[in-house]
């Protein structure tokens, strides 16, 4: 019997919509044009790093794309898995499964670890369970009892991740999360962070440390005051010493 096989295409056809699309977002602190036409787009599992010099409105881009409540976005599209969500407020957008994990971890002070991770699960869609979680952050799992705040830094942020990974997310915004971490502990977010990608979730990566951002990343795009100077692979620029030292000053 002949057996037809039909090969899976590699990649979305050309006319297929991406997975996540940002679309001429320009996004304002009162009269502050911090955000200019900001566009781009990821397939599925990608993960891209988001970069530029300090106040090229990294933050507030992906804050944009959370639809925090600031800065204000006037006008643009974000579109996430067919769902436009410009017009929502952020609890929608968290609900269509972008977890933005800010710079500062928001841990909850007087909660252990596992309140942490329970709480952040209260409202939304349920996403991996504690014990997967606990799979991919072994530490979390000897600290479940201990409080969240008092953990060192590097297992803070885990814990942040980890409350997005609770949730059913599907667009994760990493602003920072190498900050202030020593290079071991940078190690473990990252091979957590391919992981991560490994069972398809998008990631946006936000990092002043270009370089391990890039070394994560399929793909980059860097900001120069507000607007996009550059979008392509990560790998173009990290072969790139123009690109490196104009807008990201290595
Ligand atoms: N809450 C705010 N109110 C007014 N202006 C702000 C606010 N937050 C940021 N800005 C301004 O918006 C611009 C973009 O800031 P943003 O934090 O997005 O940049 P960034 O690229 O993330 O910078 P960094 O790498 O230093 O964190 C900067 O000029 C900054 O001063």
């Amino acid at each position: 019997m002949n057996v037809q096989t039909l090969e899976r295409p590699r990649t979305a056809p050309a006319n297929a919509a991406p997975f996540f699309s940002c679309r001429g977002l320009d996004a304002y602190y009162g009269d502050s044009y911090v955000v200019q036409n900001v566009s781009f787009a990821l397939e599925k599992g990608q993960i891209l790093a988001l970069l530029g010099r300090n106040g090229a409105g990294k933050t507030s881009t992906l804050r944009a794309i959370a639809r925090a409540s600031t800065p204000e976005l006037r006008s643009g599209e974000v579109v996430l898995d067919g769902v436009a969500l410009h017009g929502k407020p952020n609890y929608v957008a968290a609900r269509a499964g972008i977890q933005l994990v800010q710079e500062d971890r928001r841990i909850i002070p007087g909660l252990t670890v596992e309140e942490n991770l329970q709480l952040s699960i209260i409202s939304g869609e349920r996403g991996w369970s504690f014990e997967r979680i606990y799979q991919l952050f072994p530490r979390l799992a000897e600290r479940r009892k201990q409080e969240g705040v008092t953990m060192s830094g590097g297992e803070q942020q885990m814990l942040a991740i980890a409350r997005a990974l609770a949730r059913d997310v599907k667009l994760l915004l990493l602003d920072e999360p190498y900050e202030g971490l020593a290079p071991v502990v940078r190690h473990d977010i990252a091979k957590a962070l391919m992981e991560v990608r490994e069972a398809g979730i998008t990631t946006i990566i936000v990092e002043q440390n270009a370089v391990a951002a890039l070394n994560l990343s399929d793909r980059a795009v860097i900001l120069d005051t507000g607007e996009v100077a550059f979008d392509g692979t990560a790998k173009e620029v990290l072969e790139s010493e123009d690109l490196m030292y104009k807008y990201l000053a290595i």
